[in-house]
């Protein structure tokens, strides 16, 4: 999805957004309540996970993020989308909407 859908839908929770850059990238700024996927959180990510709630995969520019949401699908999730642009084009276009 665009990054402009989903600051449009952010204020619902309806989306669970997981962040899969590096750590530190994540940790100087990123989507307010994305959550940092790593290899060490991903178990934890998984075992709670809600595989009906949709999710949001965002990346540098919305490459990587095509794999790993596809990997999710493959877990059984329902519905994931990659974020088209990644983090860099979030914020380039919303950013007042960074959390850091
Ligand atoms: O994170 S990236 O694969 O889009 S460069």
């Amino acid at each position: 999805m665009s990054v402009a859908e989903l600051h449009e839908i952010l204020p619902n929770k309806s989306h669970c957004v997981v962040d899969i850059r590096d750590a530190n990238a994540f940790s100087s700024g990123h989507i307010a309540s994305a959550i940092h996927l790593s290899n060490e959180s991903i178990g934890d990510f998984m075992r709670e996970a809600d595989l009906d709630q949709p999710v949001v995969v965002c990346c540098y520019h919305g490459i990587s993020s095509i794999q790993a949401a596809q990997f999710l699908l493959g877990q059984d999730f329902t519905e994931v989308y990659s974020l088209d642009g990644g983090f860099t084009q979030w914020q380039s276009e919303f950013p007042d909407s960074v959390e850091r």
